[in-house]
């Protein structure tokens, strides 16, 4: 491990000095497109308008035999747009793959000052975070970037999910991380096929009534992925980077994804991944806070002055700690209506009201 005094020094002479702290843009909906396909790269000017971050694919989804291809195109999209606000990150080819040396060579060499960030997949421990950040620090010096790229790792191994508390601190570097259910479901030889969200037979039951066992007994489908995200949520708190819910496959099924994707953002989760153009809006519903939620969150703050001490505003108690709670709502919700006026009305007009 690294003294901790030498954490923020610059890895290789020349590169630009580490961040202190991540810088938390919206990042409610991480758009997945194949750099190589042209049918979805000419979309992407147009989805660069409505999403919040872009992500060039190279990894599982992108056929072996158009690995270069789809590395190309990003370096190409890259050079031809300015998305503006809008960030761009690529997900790289896994570590022990044949294609990840020359995927962070020449994307970091080529299109390193148009990247914000780097998303590893399959990262099993602190290592392949060390081994990246090194490298990063030496390409960088030798592009002459001046700042750093962050580095974004998906959580899709049973060794990852176990040491996912020093993967989150591996690194100044690190940004977020992401749920990798199909991998990971794989990698635990868990029993669902399915690519993220739920499964009927991960369920619970109540008890009988009375001798016969079939009858009268509902049963409650539960969240196959609530431990670890919450495991997630938690490592990324305590190391001051942001947590993502991953990719839901049922692209048919937007009512499950709209479920997944808010389960997620009630438990801590920031965004999720949008595979298809028809995920980004369900994505930036369930990531901004409701405008009631927002309303009531402003009202807890105001009526609660220094915010100390405890008061009852509609029958329901309020203190110091609710008052922390209704302002990671408040703040959310201005970082995202500062860059979206239909947001800001909305928060506003609700608050209005509810203040009277
Ligand atoms: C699901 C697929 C095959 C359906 O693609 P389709 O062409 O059959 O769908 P469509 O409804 O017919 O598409 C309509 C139009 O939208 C376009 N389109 C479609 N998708 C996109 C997109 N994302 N961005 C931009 N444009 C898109 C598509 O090209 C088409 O264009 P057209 O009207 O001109 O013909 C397709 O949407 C797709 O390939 N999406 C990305 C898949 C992907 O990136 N997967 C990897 C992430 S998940 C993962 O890796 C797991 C993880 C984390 O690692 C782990 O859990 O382990
Ligand atoms: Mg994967």
């Amino acid at each position: 491990m690294r003294s901790p005094k030498d954490f923020f020094a610059p890895l290789a002479l020349g590169a630009p000095a580490p961040v202190r702290e991540i810088p938390v843009t919206p990042s409610r909906m991480i758009h997945f497109f194949d750099p190589g396909n042209e049918k979805m790269a000419a979309k992407v000017p147009d989805i660069a308008k409505k999403v919040d971050v872009l992500l060039g694919n190279l990894e599982d989804a992108v056929r072996a035999d158009r690995k270069e291809a789809a590395r190309a195109g990003l370096v190409a999209i890259a050079k031809a747009n300015d998305f503006g606000k809008t960030q761009l990150w690529t997900r790289v080819n896994s570590l022990d793959s044949p294609w990840v040396l020359d995927d962070l060579i020449t994307l970091v060499t080529e299109i390193g000052d148009k990247l914000d960030v780097i998303m590893v997949p399959k990262v099993e421990g602190a290592q392949d975070i060390h081994y990246v950040d090194r490298l990063l620090a030496q390409l960088e010096a030798r592009a002459g970037l001046t700042k750093p790229l962050l580095v974004h790792a998906i959580l899709e191994t049973a060794s990852g999910v176990a040491n996912v508390e020093e993967i989150a601190g591996a690194s100044p570097r690190m940004q977020g991380i992401s749920l990798g259910p199909a991998d990971l479901a794989a990698s635990r030889r868990m029993k669902t096929t399915r690519v993220g969200g739920g499964h009927p037979g991960y369920l619970v039951r109540t008890d009988p009534v009375g001798d016969d066992l079939t009858e009268g007994r509902t049963t409650y489908q539960q969240d196959l992925w609530h431990y670890t995200v919450a495991r997630m949520v938690d490592a990324c708190a305590m190391h001051g980077i942001l947590p993502y819910y991953g990719p839901f496959g049922d692209i048919r099924d937007v009512v499950a994804c709209e479920d997944q994707f808010r389960n997620a953002f009630l438990l801590g989760c920031v965004g999720a991944w949008s595979l298809h153009p028809v995920q980004i809006d369900i994505a930036k519903k369930v990531f901004s806070p409701s405008p009631s939620d927002v309303a009531w969150a402003r009202r807890v703050i105001a009526e609660m002055g220094d915010g100390t001490g405890a008061v009852m505003i509609d029958g329901k108690m309020q203190d110091d700690a609710s008052v922390k709670q209704c302002r990671v709502v408040a703040e959310l919700a201005d970082a995202l209506a500062a860059d979206d006026p239909e947001l800001a009305a909305a928060y506003d007009a609700a608050t209005k009201e509810a203040l009277g």
